[in-house]
Order: C-alpha cells, then structure tokens, then sequence
C-alpha cells in the first residue's frame, strides 16, 4: 500500500507533531509527512520539523485580507504537495468552511478533553485544563476527530479518559493529558492511512 502524503498544522510546541514524527520513523504509521505549516512563528515545532528535514512554513495570517484568503493560501501549499491528510495538531484557528469541503473526512484534530465536555470557541490549550479543574470533574481526557465547519462538532474517532485527582493543577493535567494524545492521534493516522475508518452520520466506524 503507497504511504499517504500528510500536511501538519500547528501554532505550538509541537509535541502531537513530534508522536506523528517518530510513529512513522518506527514504521507504525504508513504514511509520509510533506510539509508542516504554522500560524505563529514562534512555534516550537517549526524547529521539530526542520530538524527532521521536513519542509516547515511561517504564514503571516496578517498578510491577508481575510480568514478565507489565508485558508486558500495554506490549501494552495497543500494542494502544491498532493497532501492527502490535514492533521491538526495545537492549530489555534477555526478552518473556514471553504477548507474543510476541500478536505471533508480528511481533517483529523487532537482535542485535550472529552468533546462534547470543554470544547468549541474559546477552549484551547491551558484553558480547557483549567475549566476542567474550575468545574470539578473526576475524569477529563483527550479526543481525536474529524473536523466538520463547527469547532470541535465532527464526527469522534478516538478517545481515551483519565482520572482528575484532588492535587493536579494545570500542568500535571496538561502532562497527563498529552500522555494519552501522543498515543491516540498516532492511532488514529494509522487507522486513515490504512483505510480503516469509516464515516457512517455523526459515527466513525473503524473497520478491521
Ligand atoms: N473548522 C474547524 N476548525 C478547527 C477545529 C474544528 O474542529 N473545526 N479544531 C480546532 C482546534 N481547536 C480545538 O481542538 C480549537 C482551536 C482554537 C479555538 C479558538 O477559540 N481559537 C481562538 C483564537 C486562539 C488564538 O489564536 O490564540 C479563536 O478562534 O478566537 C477553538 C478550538 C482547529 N480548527
Ligand atoms: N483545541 C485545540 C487544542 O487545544 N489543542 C491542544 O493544543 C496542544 C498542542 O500541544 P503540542 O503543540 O505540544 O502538540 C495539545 O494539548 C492539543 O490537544
């Protein structure tokens, strides 16, 4: 089976970008990583790309004139390289309805907590961490989705909780929670690549 050409986005640290780097070095992941495009230049994995010789993009979303211009200007870098997968990985910016119907059911997103709970507008990052623990819930955890026109609404492809405990700030839920991402977004962009997951409505049916 020919590996499938992925496209990574990212406004971070870049450690899910890292899970997918070292998923497919190892061979568990049949699929080849052809560009890695942030929205903020300061992004860490940037570095992690380049140092793994993989071609990394800066785009200034202020040099546009809108969300949908920026959009068509990562499609067209995308597109330029026959990305066949988009992988969100701590991308900070809702994709435009325009992007997500060029790639509808092959935009996969890491959310680091148990959609529907602490997602959508405003939830990123430190913050969903921070209202899980401001809510008081006993588990959290982390999912990984389609992404459909909403933020956070596609269809769920993998999830996977752990436990709040009464002593766990931010940063301890952060590290926990990151444990389980590195582990089920790789999961998850092996299942696409090989052709095992299927968009039946609002299910994922992953097929053996
Ligand atoms: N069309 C979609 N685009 C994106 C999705 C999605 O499900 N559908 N997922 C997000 C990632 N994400 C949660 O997983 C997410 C990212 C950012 C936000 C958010 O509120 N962002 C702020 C700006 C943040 C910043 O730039 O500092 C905002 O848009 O006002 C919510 C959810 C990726 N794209
Ligand atoms: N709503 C999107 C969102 O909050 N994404 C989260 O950003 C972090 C990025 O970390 P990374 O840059 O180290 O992969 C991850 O925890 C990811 O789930």
């Amino acid at each position: 089976m020919s590996s499938v050409n992925i496209g990574v986005l990212i406004s971070g640290g870049g450690t899910n970008l890292q899970a997918l780097i070292d998923s497919i070095d190892k061979g568990y992941i049949n699929g080849k990583i052809k560009v890695v495009i942030s929205n903020r230049k300061d992004a860490y994995g940037l570095v992690r790309a380049r140092k793994n010789l993989i071609e990394a993009l800066y785009i200034n979303r202020k040099e546009f004139n809108s969300d949908i211009e920026f959009d068509l200007k990562i499609l067209d870098e995308l597109e330029k390289r026959q990305v066949e997968l988009v992988v969100l990985a701590g991308y900070l910016k809702v994709l435009s309805k325009e992007f997500v119907n060029r790639y509808k059911n092959r935009i996969i997103n890491i959310h680091p907590s148990l959609i529907p709970s602490f997602c959508g507008k405003g939830y990123y990052g430190e913050k969903v961490h921070r209202a899980v623990l401001d809510y008081g819930v006993k588990i959290t955890g982390a999912t990984v989705h389609f992404v459909d026109e909403g933020a956070d609404t596609g269809p769920i492809i993998l999830q996977e909780a752990v436990f709040v405990d009464n002593n766990d700030t931010v940063d301890t839920l952060r590290e926990k929670v990151l444990e389980i991402e590195h582990k089920l977004l790789p999961m998850a962009v092996k299942l696409f690549c090989e052709n095992k997951l299927e968009v039946i409505g609002r299910k994922v049916i992953i097929r053996d």
